[in-house]
């Protein structure tokens, strides 16, 4: 079975990607992204989407980051994304990324959107929020967009963790928000045990051989050339 990752080996992964391995992250976060838009075209095809829009909830670290790679991609795949990203992290990586999603004309909102026609203008949140950093409690300005997840009848995609769940034990006592999609980036999380959405995809195919084996992540073949593995059959 795929290992399920505590904090500390996601983020010591992530480092040795970055310093032994001489990734950057700009190569990380695009084939992270890009495996969240090819996952979500399996699960909510765009025939299924009509014309509404997916809001993409984009949080002030990296998963935030897969996130606007991720509405770049849908929007090539003719989705119509649209990006809510409150707290823009000052890194030129970042105003790249809020750059080149504005040259696709996919807006970028500051707040959220009003609830009144919400559930007819959207068909699909992509949470991208918060990964594997996180650590509870919730702050207080992400507190509106967590409880806009969690009270939606919209069927939500999880960037990495599903956003305010802890990342090795989970939903919360007060509850959380019930991803229908998790996207689990590298190995998954701790946390994706306890996960009982419809669909769990593995993404981030940029794992050498080698830093696989040191941490026995046993991941997944991935069929053919695809950016994205089913974990759930
Ligand atoms: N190796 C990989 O798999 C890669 C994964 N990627 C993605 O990167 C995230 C992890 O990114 P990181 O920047 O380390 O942190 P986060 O995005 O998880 O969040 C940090 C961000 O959030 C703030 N924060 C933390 N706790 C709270 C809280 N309780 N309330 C409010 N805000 C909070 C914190 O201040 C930071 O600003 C991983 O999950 C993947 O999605 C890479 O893209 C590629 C490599
Ligand atoms: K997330």
């Amino acid at each position: 079975m795929v290992k399920f990752l505590n904090q500390d080996e996601a983020i010591n992964i992530d480092v040795e990607l970055f310093n032994e391995y001489k990734y950057s992250v700009d190569q990380l976060m695009e084939l992270a992204g890009l495996s969240c838009a090819v996952a979500i075209t399996k699960c909510f095809p765009l025939d299924q989407c009509g014309s509404r829009s997916t809001l993409i909830c984009c949080g002030p670290g990296n998963n935030g980051g897969d996130g606007l790679v991720c509405a770049r991609h849908l929007k090539l795949f003719y989705y119509n994304p649209v990006v809510y990203y409150p707290k823009q992290t000052n890194k030129e990586l970042y105003h790249n990324l809020t750059h080149q999603c504005k040259s696709m004309n996919i807006p970028i909102l500051q707040s959220l959107p009003e609830p009144g026609n919400f559930e007819n203008e959207y068909g699909l949140i992509v949470d991208a929020l918060f990964g594997f950093s996180f650590k509870p409690p919730i702050r207080s300005d992400f507190l509106p967009v967590i409880d806009l997840l969690k009270s939606t009848s919209l069927p939500i995609a999880s960037v990495d963790i599903p956003s305010g769940w802890n990342v090795e034990s989970g939903e919360t006592e007060e509850g959380g928000i019930k991803p229908e999609l998790l996207i689990s980036l590298t190995a998954p999380k701790k946390c994706a045990q306890s996960f009982k959405g419809k669909h769990h995809y593995l993404g981030g195919r940029f794992v050498p051989p080698l830093l696989a084996e040191k941490y026995q992540l046993n991941l997944p073949k991935y069929p053919g050339t695809d950016c994205v593995v089913s974990l759930k059959n």
